[in-house]
């Protein structure tokens, strides 16, 4: 399936000059969502995964439908604030601005395999500081999938020392 025809292109949105790829005509649709979600835990069923991890929103939105599919858990990583119980937290740059990510400090286990997942990979921001997150509380990144990658931005290179799966390139 070509997933590439389910992404609205936005232009100059949420800031002139950015071209945001928007998903929701991606995920309103049973059979292309079901289809990405598939990809996902096909790529995952070899790598002995014991947790998905997400950063929100959409992270979640690919995350928990690949977490459910793998009888697996899933654990959010959240903006400032959002989590109730004690958290760790990295701040990270954005392709437009910056923000703190932050994820519950018994969410997993030292030794514990994650995916991680997002909907998109621009600048790397987000990832980086999803990885550092699991990495500090002593989890092993097994495998990183995101639906879209932006080609321009220099996020894979900040990858190269991980095993990542894009399903469609911008
Ligand atoms: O590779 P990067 O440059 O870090 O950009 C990618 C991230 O940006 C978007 O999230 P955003 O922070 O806009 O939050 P949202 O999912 O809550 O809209 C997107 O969902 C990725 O998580
Ligand atoms: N260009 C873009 N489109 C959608 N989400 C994004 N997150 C970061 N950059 C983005």
């Amino acid at each position: 399936m070509d997933l590439r025809k389910f992404i609205t292109v936005v232009e100059d949105y949420p800031k002139p000059g950015i071209s945001f790829k928007d998903i929701t005509t991606l995920m309103d649709n049973g059979e292309a969502y079901k289809y990405a979600t598939d990809q996902i835990v096909q790529y995952a069923r070899d790598k002995e995964i014991d947790i998905v991890v997400g950063p929100e929103a959409r992270g979640f939105i690919i995350g928990c439908p690949v977490a459910y599919s793998l009888g697996l858990g899933f654990a959010p990583v959240r903006k400032e604030g959002k989590l109730p119980r004690e958290t760790v937290k990295v701040e990270y740059g954005l392709e437009y601005g910056k923000d703190v990510l932050t994820i519950h400090k018994d969410a997993i286990k030292p030794g514990q395999r994650v995916l991680i997942t997002d909907d998109l990979l621009a600048t790397g921001g987000t990832i980086l500081a999803t990885i550092q997150l699991v990495e500090q509380l002593g989890g092993i990144v097994a495998g990183i999938a995101f639906l879209i990658e932006l080609s321009d931005l220099g996020g894979r290179e900040k990858l190269e020392n991980h095993d990542i799966l894009t399903l469609m390139s911008f």
